[in-house]
């Protein structure tokens, strides 16, 4: 077990592991990165890391290892990793010397990730460039699960630190139903102690998910409204333009519930619909996610669309269909759009149907929330805005990317003569009049590893109240071989969405279109 009998500097009884004030002030950082030659180390760790150190979040002393099966030298290493970042930051400004010093802080050891030897060598090479100094170690496991537990196993046996603070970053799939991802966790369990997995989901990162909270418990006029007296439903949506492109042998496993919903998608919800937590410490806004997910009904069968892209051919291009992709099998029926009717039983949110919808290879790119509150009581406007009451509904919109803005639709008088009245905006872009680009989502998250600060990260009970929901409508749509309905790449997705919007009489806020047919939402 990491730090257990290799822990010098950890009394056996504490639960804890020691924060990293606990090494002194001259202390070494080592990030490991397992998986190192992956699309997702490449595309977001790397740079992620790169952009701490950019901006002087890293100590002093620290090392990056790329640990992987792939062979490489620490120069074809770097070669690899430098396509991928970025001076995004004050782009004219040193940039480069920075990133070459990056680069020099760069390693790779090559290694199979059951092999205990090969991580006694990472071990020993770690050692020699941390010298004499308090090493913490970051071990992130950006590898495909079936490697998860060799590879944690080994990291925690053979290769912990044996003098400040061992961290374990593990990426979703966390398991695939209730049943496998308790084994997987009590697999990692084994060899990590629950304080020390940090159990990433990126969405948590993202600028607007960070700032639900801020909007909700630091505004006066927001909270009062927070509940089914005010609120008609809540939708969250995702939508890609793109196909699988590569992912698919990944993603036909798992299919866009798996992929999306069940965490990224009712992550938010958790945190949208949880009660005001005793504090901002982690284990108290976890306290209330959990408690939000557990007054959740499972979800129903019959709340719930399925769907799957097929090619489609314009004059310029020809968009292939998820069947098209190579590393899918044939006939599959993995579902790559879904929409979920969902409930929370408690007395918050009795009756409000929270709507979560998910697609890849749609007609647009995004993420976000809507909130549709009820119609005004009596409305003494209703002649102004003809027979939909819909046109009139107040609605915050959360747009987590891209754009991030938050803005809410009101309802004012035209100026000038006359009483009309339309539904516009007020607006808080995220972009303008702001002179830097917003970190990505593994900036702040790997940042949060390094201070030890779990606020973002899923606990155990979290994930288990989470596989529960989703578990048993996955089981039976293995079991009926539900087939799902098939929608052209680049459209807005199945009309079943529709109905299933309708049967709650909603009426999903991305695809509005007033009544001269141009976009309102
Ligand atoms: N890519 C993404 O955008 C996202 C990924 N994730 C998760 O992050 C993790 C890493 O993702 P990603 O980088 O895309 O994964 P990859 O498929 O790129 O795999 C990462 C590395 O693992 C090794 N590997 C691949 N297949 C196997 C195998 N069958 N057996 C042993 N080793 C293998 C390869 O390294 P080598 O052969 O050199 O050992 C590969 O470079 C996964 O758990 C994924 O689900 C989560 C969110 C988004
Ligand atoms: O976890 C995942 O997220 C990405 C979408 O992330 P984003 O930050 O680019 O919105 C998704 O494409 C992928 O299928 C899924 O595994």
């Amino acid at each position: 077990m990491m730090n257990g009998a290799l822990g010098a500097m950890v009394v056996e009884s504490d639960p804890y592991m020691p924060h990293p004030e606990e090494c002194s002030a001259d202390s070494t950082l080592s990030v490991v990165v397992v998986g190192a030659s992956g699309d997702l180390a490449r595309k977001k760790i790397f740079p992620a890391l790169f952009a701490l150190f950019y901006e002087g979040m890293l100590v002093e002393n620290f090392q990056i290892f790329g640990y992987a099966r792939s062979k490489m030298d620490d120069e074809a290493f770097r070669d690899t990793i430098v396509e991928t970042l970025t001076c995004r930051i004050d782009a004219g400004e040193d940039c480069g010397k920075k990133m070459d010093t990056f680069l020099s802080r760069c390693f790779y050891q090559q290694g199979q990730y059951d092999d205990a030897t090969d991580f006694q060598r990472l071990d020993a090479r770690l050692s020699v460039m941390e010298g004499s100094l308090c090493s913490n170690r970051m071990f992130y496991l950006s590898i495909p699960p079936k490697v998860f537990i060799s590879a944690a196993a080994n990291a925690a046996d053979q290769c912990a630190s044996r003098t400040g603070w061992n961290r374990c970053v593990v990426e979703k799939p966390f398991g695939h139903d209730s049943a496998s991802s308790l084994e997987l966790s009590q697999a990692l369990g084994k060899h990590l102690q629950e304080d020390q997995i940090y159990r990433i989901d990126h969405y948590l990162g993202k600028e607007l998910i960070e700032n639900l909270t801020v909007l909700r418990f630091s505004n006066l006029i927001f909270e009062p409204l927070w509940s089914r007296k005010y609120i008609r439903n809540v939708q969250v949506i995702f939508s890609e333009d793109y196909g699988t492109e590569g992912r698919g042998g990944y993603f036909d496993e798992y299919g866009i519930i798996r992929d999306v919903i069940q965490n990224h998608l009712l992550q938010i919800v958790a945190l949208f619909a949880m009660e005001p937590p005793v504090s901002l410490e982690a284990e108290d806004i976890r306290n209330e996610k959990v408690k939000v997910l557990r007054s959740m009904k499972p979800v129903e069968m019959e709340d719930v669309i399925l769907g799957q892209y097929t090619k489609r051919v314009s004059k310029a291009h020809t968009y292939p269909g998820y069947l098209d992709d190579d590393t899918v099998p044939q006939n599959s029926i993995t579902p790559t759009f879904a929409a979920v009717a969902m409930f929370i039983n408690n007395a918050r949110w009795d009756g409000v149907p929270f709507l979560l919808k998910a697609g890849k290879a749609l007609n647009k790119r995004g993420a976000e929330i809507r909130v549709q509150f009820r119609h005004v009581p009596g409305h003494l406007y209703r002649s102004k805005f003809g027979a939909d009451p819909d046109a009139a509904t107040n609605e915050l919109v959360i747009r987590i990317q891209p754009d991030e803005a938050m803005y809410l639709k009101i309802n004012s008088k035209v100026p000038g003569l006359g009483l009309r009245i339309e539904n516009s905006r007020l607006d808080l872009p995220f972009h303008e009049e702001r002179d830097r680009e917003l970190p990505d989502a593994y900036e702040r998250l790997l940042l949060d590893v390094v201070n030890g600060d779990k606020r973002l990260f899923i606990r155990s009970d979290e994930l288990e109240a989470a596989w529960d929901l989703f578990t048993p409508v996955l089981h039976k749509i293995e079991e009926l071989q539900a087939q799902p309905e098939l929608y052209p790449y680049g459209s807005r997705g199945p009309v079943g969405a529709h109905y299933l919007g309708a049967k709650y009489n909603v009426r999903w806020g991305d695809l509005s279109y007033s009544g001269n047919g141009s976009s309102k939402s």
